[in-house]
């Protein structure tokens, strides 16, 4: 009998709706054992450099993150170990000095834009996940987004998402597509979606006696 927790990985473009698929997966199985890990989370730390500095970084390249350190924590979570999860700080640009103790589940999900992009990752999935939602409400959600919770301006929103968001989503994320076993579009919304990988999940969580 295999044992080992199920992974499912949910990539796709910033506003893409990754966040609110992930949280209705995690609604349908609350109480039962299912984690989040979040990309963001594992930004690389740039405590260590200056705010301007910061602020030129490219946050949708595959080497802004700590992919490394990701990779353990997933192996960790496999072995039923748990893990001290890194903090973001959006509004810092950085790591915050806490960490967030994550005690190992059966489903773990893993959720972020560039997150199919690293075939060690990738490799480590069970259920391979795009949300795949037009340009045009991506960057409506964004601005939305990014005003209300991540303290930017209109214009800063506008110049990040038209100098390296759109360019690296085509070179870098979109592309990721083909590594998908499901494509949902348009988001958390898409009940038909969200209740098929509901089936799916517990069909492999039952395989593996866990249900
Ligand atoms: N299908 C949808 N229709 C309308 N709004 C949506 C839909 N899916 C997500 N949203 C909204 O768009 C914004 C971005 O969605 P989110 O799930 O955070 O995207 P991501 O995690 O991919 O950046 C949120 O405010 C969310 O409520
Ligand atoms: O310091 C940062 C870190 C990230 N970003 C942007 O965030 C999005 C990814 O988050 P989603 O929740 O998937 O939208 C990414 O496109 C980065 O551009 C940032 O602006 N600053």
């Amino acid at each position: 009998m295999d044992h080992k927790p199920v992974i499912i990985g949910v990539a796709g473009g910033s506003g893409s709706g990754k966040t609110s698929v992930t949280n209705s997966i995690y609604e349908t199985f609350k109480g039962h054992s299912i984690l989040v890990i979040e990309q963001d989370y594992y930004y690389k730390d740039q405590g260590h450099l200056p705010m301007e500095e910061r602020l030129k970084t490219n946050y949708d390249h595959p080497l802004a993150f700590d992919n490394e350190l990701l990779y353990k924590h997933l192996e960790k979570l496999l072995r039923y170990e748990a893990i001290k999860k890194p903090v973001y700080d959006y509004t810092r640009h950085t790591r915050s000095d806490k960490t967030i103790v994550v005690e190992p589940k059966d489903v773990i999900i893993i959720e972020g834009i560039l997150v199919l992009e690293d075939e060690r990752l990738r490799n480590l999935m069970d259920i391979k996940i795009f949300v795949d939602t037009d340009a045009d409400l991506r960057i409506i959600r964004r601005l939305i987004r990014d005003m209300e919770e991540r303290g930017r301006s209109f214009d800063s929103v506008i110049s990040q998402y038209l100098n390296v968001v759109r360019p690296m989503h085509n070179q870098f994320i979109e592309p990721t597509k083909r590594y998908a076993d499901i494509i949902i579009p348009e988001g958390g919304h898409n009940h038909v979606a969200i209740d098929l990988l509901a089936t799916k999940i517990k069909t492999i969580l039952e395989q593996k006696s866990f249900l």
